[in-house]
């Protein structure tokens, strides 16, 4: 398992070591050892899973300190295009963005640290999604933002997302009180 950190600090590209045999292939998804040796001390408290078909968008979303949430993401099935945004106030890349292609074929992994909005798109019908979150839901901490926000101007490609009704909704960024 091979653990990088990106341009965006504290968001990091996990990359397994995949073994391949006559039966299939093998992977560690999640390392407690090797995240530490990496300066990644998590306690992950929470799995979630969610299936969407292709087009749907589920974001930006972000909970709320005490409850804000570290997530580590893959994909199980299928693929996506997950972006992680920056809101932290006082980051030098304050409302940027990293969007990365995950999915069952590359096994890439994702860590997104609190203090980042996020969201992604399903590149194919039945697609499965996992994450493991260092907090545990809380639907009152619950914020978003737009995914289609002008200025967060994420590329999503030319697409005509399926959101949910509190997607649909979203606040828009320029009016947005980070509380990170
Ligand atoms: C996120 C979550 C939702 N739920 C419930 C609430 C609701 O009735 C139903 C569906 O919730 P949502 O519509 O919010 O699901 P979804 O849009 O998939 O929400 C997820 O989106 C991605 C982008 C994230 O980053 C996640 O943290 C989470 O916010 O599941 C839980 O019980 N526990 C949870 O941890």
């Amino acid at each position: 398992m091979e653990i990088k950190e990106l341009e965006l600090k504290g968001v990091y590209l996990i990359t397994p070591k995949v073994f391949e045999d006559e039966r299939g292939h093998f992977f560690e998804s999640f390392n407690q050892n090797v995240f530490k040796e990496n300066k990644l001390d998590l306690n992950f408290v929470q799995d979630n899973q969610s299936l969407s078909q292709k087009g749907v968008l589920r974001g930006l979303h972000f909970q709320k300190p005490p409850f804000a949430q570290g997530k580590l993401i893959r994909v199980i099935k299928g693929r996506v295009l997950d972006v992680a945004v920056d809101i932290r106030k006082n980051s030098p890349t304050y409302g940027k963005s990293i969007a990365l292609e995950i999915s069952e074929y590359n096994k890439l992994m994702f860590y997104i640290p609190e203090g980042f909005a996020h969201g992604f798109l399903t590149l194919e019908d039945n697609t499965i999604f996992s994450y493991k979150c260092t907090n545990f839901f809380n639907k009152e901490s619950e914020g978003s933002l737009l995914w289609n926000d002008v200025d967060l101007n994420i590329d999503w490609g030319n697409i005509t997302p399926l959101l949910s009704e509190k997607d649909k909704e979203a606040p828009v960024f320029s009016t947005f009180k980070s509380p990170f």
